[in-house]
């Protein structure tokens, strides 16, 4: 079994070279830009007209925003925030249970890694902790409040997407999975990454972090930019099924976390995705001559099979079903 690196207060991390990336994969903080950063998005803005054209614009432009005034009580979101840090905090024979390599499992414990050429696989300098969010029969039964916290965290985030209009495109009973990320400080910030270059493979992620700590970073016109953790806010962004399914006219967007030197950062990431059984492929509405078919189609469960076996990698899951054009 591979050797879990779990970090706790009496026996921090230490970088070890399991941790330490190549010099090409080291993110190079000081080219980040500053000048940039993703749209913020006020929901509580009554002209809705208005708040579907900066939606839009903010997909196709960026494939992440930030919602704030979106209605979803700060204290509960304290609250989830304090359970998952003190999921982590667990002792490491208690958290042991949930720790596993096997992707496919629906409760694991797990670090990321790296597959680099011609070298042991190298860590990410976190720990992550993923399940379903419905049903929520598989939660940890401790820290004590989790459970509690957790069902009344999902609904909070779930009525807003059920009254969604995508729903009908990700059929019924969609794949809807939590990953909660914990990043420990970390001694050198520019050897090491927090969470590997991705794109999620789901259709839409809500993301919460910990406020007044960066980390994530994402690509616009070739460059990383950071994004500033809001009060009170959710980071929104689009994966791999909904570029599919607008056939590109929808970013899904790489992005990465890095880690720093002072402060501890979790981010909770709840993952809307189709049902396996689910057909994907660019809605027809957007096809015609002028816009051909970009991809083809998929059942959901193929596209995850693809994903799971690029593990490790910079992964390239949908470019597999593009479609060939002359
Ligand atoms: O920690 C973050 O902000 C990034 C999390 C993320 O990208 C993910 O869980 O897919
Ligand atoms: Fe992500």
């Amino acid at each position: 079994m591979a050797f879990f690196q779990m970090a706790s207060d009496t026996n921090p991390l230490s970088l070890s070279p399991n941790f330490i990336l190549p010099e090409n994969h080291r993110p190079h903080l000081s080219h980040v830009s500053t000048l940039d950063s993703i749209p913020i998005i006020d929901l509580n803005d009554h002209d809705t007209n208005n708040l579907v054209q900066k939606l839009s614009q903010a997909s196709e432009a960026y494939g992440f925003f930030q919602i704030i005034n979106h209605g979803v009580p700060e204290e509960l979101c304290n609250r989830m925030m304090t359970a998952s840090t003190q999921f982590f905090k667990l002792a490491p024979e208690e958290k042991e249970q949930y720790f596993t390599t096997d992707q496919t499992k629906k409760v694991k414990l797990f670090n990321y890694f790296l597959k680099i050429q011609g070298q042991e696989k190298v860590n990410m300098w976190s720990e992550t902790f993923s399940h379903p969010w419905h049903p929520t029969d598989f939660l940890p039964e401790n820290p004590p409040q989790y459970r509690v916290v957790f069902v009344e965290y999902a609904k909070e985030i779930g009525l807003g997407l059920a009254k969604d209009c995508l729903q009908k495109k990700l059929g019924e009973n969609p794949t809807l999975r939590a990953q909660a990320n914990y990043y420990p400080p970390c001694p050198d910030p520019e050897l090491t990454l927090g969470l590997a270059v991705h794109t999620d493979p789901n259709a839409l992620t809500v993301l919460r972090q910990t406020e007044g700590v960066t980390g994530l970073q994402v690509i616009k016109d070739s460059k990383w930019v950071g994004v500033d953790p809001l009060p009170n806010a959710f980071v929104i962004n689009l994966g791999d099924q909904i570029q599919v399914l607008s056939n590109g006219r929808y970013k899904s967007v790489h992005h990465r976390a890095v880690t720093n030197i002072i402060q501890p950062r979790l981010s909770i990431a709840m993952f809307y995705g189709p049902n396996k059984d689910t057909l994907i492929g660019p809605i027809e509405d957007l096809i015609d001559e002028e816009h051909p078919p970009f991809y083809g189609r998929y059942h959901y469960a193929e596209f995850l099979e693809e994903f799971y076996r690029q593990e490790g990698t910079r992964r390239l899951v949908k470019e597999v079903f593009e479609l060939q054009r002359n």
